[in-house]
């Protein structure tokens, strides 16, 4: 799949002079719940109402959705408020349902995502729709098959396409609910500027308290738009209660988010930015020498050891430089999760050099 201009005319033809807010609650509960919610974001920022009709949950025995009834609440909401509608889809017949029910944008979601049977099942259900079509990152950070999926669906004739960023699975506990890799998405927005990118805060903080600044993140590395959840009772909602906001909630956090455009004209700006970015040219030159210089050394490392027959992994040495390295950096503002990236790398590299030298 090539990247182009095409691929964000659905979103560019909206002419929206703010990001593209998808909102609603996590689940449809009642019809009075989806209604008052709807109603509540009627006259604000928000393009698409979102609702979950069938709720994929990690373990039996939870709110698993109130199922097609809850496709009839929906419609209900677009004929009394004039919302567009959006809901997750997970097999053929959820999409025929949505379809039969007028749903605007479908989705597919983390846990589906990962299944190439399960998308190839979607895309062909929809083969041809004009309906937006976004989808979700697999819970793996995975960008392959991430794209595969979109990959599949463009296949399918759907142009109205894009992705939604809901963050990763981790084995280890962290502040966020599923961690946001921000470099991935970056790389996906390298490879196809034109795919629309829309993040999800909820899921990736599973707290409502940090959703705003996860969504501030996110325009600040140009996604489109951002799928917030939406409750008139977040506390007693029937499920993903932490994460979600009330409607009021919702529109300050809109009012409060700086939108930053993509680029500016203005000339002073542009000088600026191009004697800056020389700099950085040149440093980025130096860093490349630099690591070239070192990695000549660790060669002549290697050839000492293979010499003596010493292993290349010296894990003492090694240690004592990084816990050096952690404290240089953090002299110079640098994190202490970024100098390990970046020693690890440069590890890895030296180790890969002294392999080929003393197996030879
Ligand atoms: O000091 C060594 O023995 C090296 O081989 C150099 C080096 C490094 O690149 O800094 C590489 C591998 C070892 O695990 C430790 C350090």
């Amino acid at each position: 799949m090539e990247n182009n201009k095409q691929m964000r005319k659905w979103l560019d033809d909206m002419n929206l002079p703010h990001p593209l807010v998808i909102a609603g609650p996590c689940s449809a509960e009642t019809e009075e719940q989806v209604l008052k919610v709807a109603h509540d974001l009627k006259d604000t920022d928000v393009n698409y109402y979102r609702a979950g009709i069938w709720k994929p949950r990690t373990r039996p025995g939870n709110f698993e959705g109130v199922g097609a009834i809850g496709l009839k609440w929906l419609q209900k909401v677009k004929e009394e408020t004039g919302l567009k509608t959006a809901t997750e889809v997970a097999n053929r017949t959820h999409v025929d349902l949505a379809l039969e029910h007028d749903v605007d944008l479908l989705w597919i979601g983390a846990r589906s995502t990962v299944s190439p049977f399960i998308v190839q099942e979607i895309a062909d259900a929809l083969k041809g729709t004009d309906k937006v079509v976004l989808v979700k990152n697999p819970v793996n950070p995975d960008l392959s098959l991430w794209l595969g999926a979109v990959e599949r669906l463009n296949s399918a004739n759907i142009e109205k396409l894009g992705v939604i960023h809901r963050g990763f699975s981790t084995y280890e506990k962290t502040k966020y609910r599923n961690i946001p890799e921000w470099q991935l998405v970056i790389e996906l927005q390298t490879r196809y500027p034109d795919l629309p990118i829309i993040n999800d805060p909820s899921h990736i903080t599973g707290k409502r308290n940090m959703i705003f600044d996860v969504s501030q993140t996110a325009l600040d590395l140009n996604f489109d738009g951002l799928m917030i959840e939406t409750h008139c009772d977040p506390d007693n909602a029937w499920s993903d209660a932490a994460q979600q906001v009330t409607p009021d909630r919702l529109v300050q956090i809109m009012k409060n988010l700086r939108i930053r455009k993509e680029t500016d004209e203005q000339a002073e700006y542009n000088s600026k930015l191009s004697n800056l970015r020389a700099q950085i040219d040149v440093i980025d030159n130096q860093l490349i020498e630099i690591m070239g210089k070192r990695m000549k050394v660790s060669d002549e490392i290697g050839a000492l050891k293979k010499k003596r027959n010493v292993a290349v992994l010296q894990s003492n040495r090694w240690n004592a430089i990084l816990g050096n390295m952690i404290l240089e950096g953090e002299q110079r503002g640098l994190s202490e999760e970024f100098v390990l990236k970046m020693f690890k790398a440069i590890h890895q590299e030296s180790i890969n050099h002294q392999e080929k030298i003393i197996n030879t």
